[in-house]
């Protein structure tokens, strides 16, 4: 399986601020890849520079093998959900119209992308008079018009409503079974859990991370037995005095690690310690990507001051 997108070692710079650097990854065809970072992280410049509309400080990125000033007929390689922009006066078919001629795509085809992105009924009104949410909806339809077999979708839940989100998903799924290349970004951990089949992270533009969804949740989450009890120094005696690591938690409770709640409850019985919770706990996927940027986000956020 060769690589749609290849980044290699991408430094972007604006004046003073370096929004990516050195960056290098690939994203494979035929999975749901998706691209986290925290605000700022650089995940929309990386985008851009995927599509020729940043042009890299250094470094480069091929799209299907070439780069994407240099292909023939690019919308028929990549489509991109970038930022909404449409000429708002236009009606949605028109818009659409516009786009596909252009780029040599048959009429027909508006109709057919109108349909999968559920936009039939509204093609003759302006684009203006639509909702956020369908707004999104014209954008993946202008993404899919050339049947690339890359795609790029920037943020593209922002604005959906639930149905929506569903909707979102469960096409970006469909395409990525169809042996499609799809790169998503987001800032929420838990809406790439629920998509993504892979993932690409990054903060302060540099890689985080490269690895699929599983390997980063059972290397990131951090598990643990919490014990709630208002005799912690005879907890602590019991559990340290059997070998087992325990760290202070939060109000102050104890973290038992590497552990089974089994282990913890039977020693606690037999040193007949008075408890009031003890509970197997797993960090959240959003805990584990906060606690993987959070150097990222602490330097930004003191460059800022
Ligand atoms: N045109 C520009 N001019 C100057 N600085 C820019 C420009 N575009 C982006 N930046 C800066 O580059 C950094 C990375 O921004 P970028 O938009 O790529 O991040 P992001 O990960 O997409 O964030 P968000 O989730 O907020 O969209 C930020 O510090 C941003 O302020």
């Amino acid at each position: 399986m060769s690589a749609a997108i290849e980044v290699r070692n991408l430094t972007k710079r604006y004046g003073r601020t370096t929004a990516v650097d050195g960056l290098s990854f690939e994203v494979r065809p035929g999975r749901v890849t998706g691209f986290l970072g925290p605000n700022g992280a650089g995940k929309s410049t990386t985008m851009r520079a995927i599509v020729g509309l940043d042009r890299p400080t250094s470094g480069e990125v091929l799209v299907a093998g070439s780069r994407y000033d240099q292909l023939d007929q690019p919308l028929r390689h990549v489509g991109a959900l970038l930022d909404v922009s449409v000429h708002r006066g236009r009606t949605v078919r028109a818009h659409l119209t516009g786009l596909a001629r252009s780029n040599r795509i048959p009429a027909a085809r508006v109709t057919e992308v109108l349909e999968i992105v559920g936009l039939t009924a509204v093609a003759d009104k302006r684009a203006k008079g639509l909702s956020l949410g369908m707004a999104q909806r014209l954008g993946v339809a202008a993404a899919l018009l050339g049947d690339p077999q890359v795609l790029l979708l920037d943020e593209p839940v922002n604005g959906l409503d639930p149905e929506g989100i569903l909707w979102i998903r469960a096409l970006m799924k469909r395409l990525a079974a169809e042996g499609r290349t799809v790169f998503v970004s987001s800032h929420l951990m838990s809406e790439m859990a629920l998509t993504a089949d892979h993932l690409i992270v990054i903060g302060q533009g540099r890689l985080l991370a490269d690895s699929s969804v599983t390997e980063f949740v059972s290397r990131n989450s951090r598990s643990f037995i919490l014990i709630r009890t208002p005799e912690p120094e005879k907890a602590r005696d019991a559990l340290g005095g059997a070998g087992i690591q325990v760290a202070d938690g939060p109000d102050g409770t104890l973290e038992a690690l590497h552990t089974t709640l089994e282990e913890v409850g039977a020693l606690i019985a037999r040193h007949q310690i008075t408890v009031y919770e003890i509970s197997p706990q797993v960090a959240s996927l959003e805990e584990a990507f906060m606690q993987l940027t959070a150097d990222a986000v602490d330097y930004r956020a003191k460059q800022e001051v």
